[in-house]
């Protein structure tokens, strides 16, 4: 996945040359408390007809099915726990679609359920799958409308929210932007209840970002991760070359006019794997493997693959497959990767050559700890210390 193509998209006033967008709806801006908000549908749907008039390819990302699944099943409000979550997700997944459906009908345009988890993008075998499929249906001049496959996740691996799966899709798709629509029209430097927050039009690096003040979810109390999910979503997409745009749903069109609406997050950083952004930025690590001197040169300068002999100490329970942090002898985290062994395994192996492991384990005993193809470093400032 290594293709870099440059985006085209350089500010505003080139979104127009965009050749591939994802939008990101939010349930605030979708449903009502007595269910899906038709003339909101309507309205995002011209407004992606006519972005798709001008020769853009669009996937749109929608939230919403919990939120439309509550009137329906008589919930009053939105579910804490997952398994009514799940069932509310369930039952408004398939009034949001009819709703597409009748929507995109009216342009003349198919639209497609994808509903992803986490692991479709982290695994391999998913990750290629869901990268052709979706391919394939834009080919096809298809909407694919993506959430998260809210009824199987489970609550140890699931994003939870949108914004963030929204950024992932962004960027296994190699979109140029990715919109988010909420229901506030910008990031404010303070929630925007209080009267002295004011709106802020650009987010061109991190350090814009140390003032503001972000608080929770909106007052229509039916979104999940707030601004910070957005802004989470945003430094994602901008990490990996795309731009991003926060603003509200009713601000759509006028944003993607170019107009000084909303907030833009300028690009930054050249095309990562989803994979990659996955095990770096957000998984939930179930482990720590400690690194002497010579382990963390290797692995961090020299993108070794990380041998038994190099380790010190191995932390938490884990099994083979689960994502770990490699830390040096102070307890900084430098890297993160996938391992190749559990928890109770490594300890037996620690300080010893591959030749001795595979003459009294065998051969299987040769592969690393975790392997650099595995292995995702972190910039030294991301790095968090015990
Ligand atoms: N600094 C901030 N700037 C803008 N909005 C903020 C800020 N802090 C908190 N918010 C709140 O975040 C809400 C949007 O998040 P959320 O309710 O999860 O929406 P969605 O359902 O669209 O994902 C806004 O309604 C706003 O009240
Ligand atoms: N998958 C969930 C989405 C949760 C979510 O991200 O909601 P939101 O904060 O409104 O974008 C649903 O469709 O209800």
């Amino acid at each position: 996945m290594a293709e870099q193509v440059p985006n085209p998209v350089t500010g505003r006033d080139t979104l127009h040359l965009a050749r591939r967008l994802v939008i990101k709806i939010g349930s605030s801006s979708l449903t009502t408390p007595t269910g899906v908000n038709r003339e909101a549908i309507d309205s995002l749907v011209d407004t992606i007809a006519a972005v798709r008039a001008r020769g853009t390819e669009v996937i749109l990302v929608s939230s919403g099915t919990i939120a439309a699944g509550i009137h329906p099943l008589g919930l009053g409000k939105r579910p804490r726990d997952l398994a009514t979550q799940q069932a509310a997700a369930a039952v408004g997944q398939g009034k949001l679609l009819a709703e597409y459906t009748a929507s995109f009908a009216r342009h003349g345009t198919e639209v497609a359920q994808v509903l992803l988890t986490a692991e479709d993008l982290i695994r391999r075998t998913q990750y290629t799958n869901a990268h052709r499929a979706l391919n394939r249906l834009l080919a096809l001049s298809v909407v694919p409308i993506v959430n998260e496959n809210d009824t199987v996740t489970t609550a140890e691996i699931r994003f939870g929210d949108n914004d963030r799966l929204s950024a992932l899709v962004a960027n296994l798709l190699r979109a140029d932007a990715l919109l988010l629509l909420t229901d506030v029209d910008a990031l404010y430097t303070a929630p925007p209840s209080r009267p002295s927050s004011e709106r802020i039009a650009h987010v061109v690096s991190k350090a814009d970002l140390d003032t503001v003040q972000i608080g929770r979810t909106g007052p229509a109390g039916v979104g999940t991760g707030g601004m910070v999910t957005k802004v989470d979503a945003a430094g994602i997409a901008t990490g990996s070359g795309i731009h991003a745009i926060v603003t509200s749903a009713q601000n759509a069109e006028a944003a993607l006019a170019g107009e000084d609406v909303g907030t833009w997050f300028q690009a930054s950083g050249r095309r990562q794997s989803a994979r990659g952004i996955w095990l770096g930025l957000l998984a939930e690590v179930q482990g720590r493997v400690v690194l002497d001197d010579g382990a963390v040169a290797a692995v961090v300068k020299n993108r070794r693959s990380l041998l038994p002999a190099g380790i010190t100490g191995v932390e938490g329970a884990f099994e083979a497959g689960d994502p770990v942090e490699l830390a040096d002898a102070v307890g900084t985290v430098v890297a993160r990767g996938f391992v190749n062994y559990s928890s109770t395994e490594l300890p037996a192996m620690l300080g010893r050559h591959t030749v001795q492991l595979r003459e009294e384990f065998g051969p299987e005993y040769q592969r690393p700890v975790v392997h650099t193809d595995d292995c995702v470093r972190l910039p030294t400032r991301a790095r968090p210390r015990r």
